[in-house]
This record gives structure tokens, C-alpha cells and sequence, in this order.
């Protein structure tokens, strides 16, 4: 497979087999990161890997959110848990933020997010379904992720990665704009 075919093939996948992930595959994945460029080699990222035991506290974490966030959504609460009950494998990735350099600080977050490409493409080659998340059971925006993974205060959650064999589904093409459209030439 070459890069560029891996990123025509690369998508969200969201569903999967009750297979287990092999623990060498999530070291390739977690090897693959920290290839990615990162300004002056700070190697700003964290992984903390959440499986079995760790899961099931995560969902109870994220079933006291989604609770208070959704208390008219039942329905919203329950399929969201069901995607974190059926999810062999999850990832939080933090970046370190920089005191008193934003710029800095921002550049790290920039890293973390190549670092989380090289993931993807990585479990792509693996044969592993793969989405990073941040809205809703991703909680990447909730201070309870942070404090749920036992995070410095100088580290910020950039996103829940979710992680298993892909059930077999078919997924619609989306629609990408063609690069011309997003691209001026000066
Ligand atoms: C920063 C970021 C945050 C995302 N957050 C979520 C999320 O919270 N929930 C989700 O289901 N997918 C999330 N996604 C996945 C996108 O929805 C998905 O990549 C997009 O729909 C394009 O589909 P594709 O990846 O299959 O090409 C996120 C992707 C990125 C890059």
C-alpha cells in the first residue's frame, strides 16, 4: 500500500468486531506517532491507552457526562455508551502545553494532531478501524477526560482515538471538495 493509497482509503470507522486488538499493533501504532514532525523535537505528545478494566471506568465516567449533558436525549446517551461498551481499544492523546508561550503551546497541539495522522495511516496498514474523537463520549472538551486519565496540568487532551477490527459495513463515499476550489496560487 502507498501513502497515497492510504490516504484514499483512510476513513472514520466507528464499528467493531469484539476482536481483539493485538497489544504488538497498538505498539506499531503508537510507534508510528512518534515519526511525526514537531518543532525543535519537543515530542509534545502523551498516549494513554485504556482497555478491559480501564474502559468499563471510562464508560462509567462517560455515562455520568452524557447523563448531565443530554438529560432529555435517552436515546443519544444510550448509543453513545453502547460505542464505548463496544470498543476494544481507546487512546487519549494529550499535547504539553508551554507556560507562557502560546505560540508554542500551539505548535505542540499542531504536532499532536500530525502525530494522530500518522496513527490513522498506521491502523489503516493494520487493518484496524480508527476514529478520533472529540465531541461527545470523546470528551475531549470536558475537564473530566483530563482528570479521568490523571493528565499534568500542563498537558492538554487533543483526542480520544477509538480502535478495533472493522465490522464489515459498507460506507458511502464522501464528497471532497477538489483541492482547486481550497487553493490560491500567489
Ligand atoms: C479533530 C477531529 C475531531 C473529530 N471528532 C469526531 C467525533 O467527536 N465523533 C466522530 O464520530 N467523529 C469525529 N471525527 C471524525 C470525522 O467525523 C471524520 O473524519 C469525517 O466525517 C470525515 O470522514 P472520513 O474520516 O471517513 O473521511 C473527528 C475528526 C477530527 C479530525
Amino acid at each position: 500500500m502507498t501513502v497515497i493509497e492510504a490516504l484514499k482509503n483512510r476513513r472514520a470507522i466507528r464499528n467493531y468486531t469484539t476482536q481483539p486488538v493485538e497489544k504488538e499493533k497498538i505498539e506499531q501504532i503508537l510507534q508510528a506517532a512518534t515519526y511525526a514532525p514537531n518543532d525543535r523535537m519537543r515530542e509534545p505528545w502523551h498516549f494513554y491507552v485504556l482497555q478491559n478494566d480501564a474502559m468499563k471506568r471510562y464508560e462509567k465516567m462517560a455515562s455520568t457526562y452524557l447523563q448531565e449533558r443530554f438529560p432529555t436525549k435517552p436515546h443519544l446517551v444510550e448509543s453513545s455508551l453502547k460505542v464505548v461498551q463496544t470498543t476494544p481499544v481507546a487512546i487519549v492523546v494529550t499535547a504539553d502545553m508551554v507556560e507562557n508561550d502560546e505560540d508554542a503551546t500551539a505548535d505542540n497541539i499542531f504536532a499532536v494532531c500530525s502525530a494522530i495522522m500518522s496513527m490513522w495511516l498506521a491502523a489503516e496498514e493494520l487493518g484496524l478501524g480508527f476514529v478520533w474523537r472529540t465531541r461527545g463520549v470523546g470528551l475531549v472538551h470536558d475537564a473530566r477526560m483530563h482528570t479521568f486519565i490523571g493528565a499534568d496540568q500542563n498537558q492538554k487532551v487533543v483526542g480520544t482515538i477509538f480502535i478495533g477490527y472493522p465490522e464489515e459495513q459498507e460506507l458511502k463515499d464522501k464528497k471532497r471538495t477538489s483541492f482547486e476550489e481550497k487553493t490560491t496560487w500567489l
